[in-house]
């Protein structure tokens, strides 16, 4: 089923560049510009990637930043939004911007929460105010927030479930999706991506799938999962269902993940990815290294001279040395979680690129296994 409003318009596209076994190599190109994948997108939760100004945010080499519809509807609303020009004017972010639909953080933020077949009725954490979620008032909220990248509302079941509960909720969300698509106002360059559930059944991922490329969306998501079900499942669920996606489709995987989370699964079809990992540790001095993460409060850094790592590519890098981070976290200082999400998102970043030119040139086996070497060897 097609839909007429979505038929004229110069979609966003993702083009292929390179694979490497599943792992693929591309742009996404959209209205707000041309993203290398696979990609890592920073969480700008309200409208602010945590600790960071925007221009710290690109240098460390991100190319679009997701926005959190559930917090955005309930402060500055986004009708605000809306007057104040939209986020990239507002957050003075020009490059793309994903936001998510909001479902996923209702079940986990919001209070006193009331779902139905039309939507989800809930009380803001901020001040019990009652507010209300369905697949057209997220639709349009992401539209007033000119979201690049517009998220279909779902539902994300709590795992551990029962293949019943986990049908009738994946069947409710393709229903949503239907809903979603019809209300998404196709602008060229932006997209609009589906979500597909089904917990970790091979057969309901299959049933969401089909659903979903019925309706047709610019990309795909993989939701459902790093929601405690732990790696090995969560690998051996994408191990079925990417290779059932579209293979000319951009792939979310989304809210992950570590490092290694990262590598295996791009590993196994991803592009896309988007975790408060990076930006929380940077706040709770959990700073990640080539050298797996490293807990900056700890005493034994308080007179270690050494940097964070040998690469001196960010502001953070090659300048500061553990101790003084020690410091900055043992006196509560601002500049600690500043400078050291600084560091945890430039990782990322160099973790991403690294990857991507393996891909390049047929050598991600071979980087896979220097890095988790590297990784499991433990601190300098
Ligand atoms: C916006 N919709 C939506 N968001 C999600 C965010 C997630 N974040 C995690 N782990 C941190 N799993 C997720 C699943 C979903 C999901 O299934 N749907």
């Amino acid at each position: 089923m097609s839909n007429h409003k979505t038929d004229h318009a110069i979609k966003m596209t993702w083009v292929p560049e390179a694979s490497c076994g599943m792992a693929r190599a591309g742009h996404l190109h959209t209205r707000h510009g041309t993203v290398p994948t696979p990609t890592f997108m920073p969480v700008g939760t309200v409208g602010t990637v945590k600790g960071m100004t925007m221009d710290a945010v690109r240098s460390t080499g991100a190319g679009i930043v997701l926005g959190n519809t559930y917090h955005l509807m309930l402060r500055p609303t986004a009708d605000r939004v809306q007057k104040l020009g939209g986020l990239h004017r507002m957050m003075d972010w020009p490059g793309p911007i994903l936001t998510d639909s909001g479902g996923f953080q209702v079940m986990s933020l919001g209070a006193l929460r009331k779902l139905d077949e039309d939507g989800v009725t809930f009380r803001s954490h901020i001040d019990g105010s009652k507010h209300r979620l369905t697949p057209e008032i997220s639709t349009d909220i992401q539209f007033k927030l000119d979201a690049t990248i517009t998220m279909a509302f779902d539902e994300c079941p709590a795992l551990p479930a029962t293949p019943e509960v986990l049908r009738k909720s994946m069947e409710m969300s393709m229903r949503w999706a239907a809903r979603s698509r019809e209300a998404f106002v196709a602008r060229e360059g932006y997209g609009q991506f589906g979500i597909v559930q089904g917990g970790t059944e091979r057969d309901l991922r299959e049933y969401s799938i089909k659903a979903l490329t019925e309706i047709g969306f610019e990309g795909y998501a993989i939701g459902g999962l790093a929601v405690g079900e732990g790696q090995e499942l969560m690998f051996s669920t994408l191990d079925f269902t990417t290779p059932m996606l579209p293979q000319d489709k951009a792939r979310y995987l989304m809210g992950v993940g570590t490092p290694d989370d990262l590598l295996g699964a791009v590993m196994r079809g991803v592009d896309m990815f988007d975790c408060v990992m990076p930006s929380r540790a940077g706040r709770t001095a959990r700073a990640y290294t080539e050298r797996g993460p490293i807990n900056l409060r700890n005493a034994r850094f308080a007179e270690d001279t050494r940097t964070l790592t040998p690469h001196d590519d960010t502001p953070v890098a090659g300048r500061y040395s553990r101790a003084y981070l020690h410091h900055l976290f043992r006196a509560n200082e601002m500049l600690g979680p500043m400078l050291l999400t600084w560091h945890n998102l430039a990782y990322y970043q160099r973790l991403m690129r690294q990857i991507r030119a393996a891909i390049v040139d047929g050598t991600l086996d071979v980087l896979a296994v220097k890095l988790r070497e590297d990784w499991a060897k433990g601190d300098w």
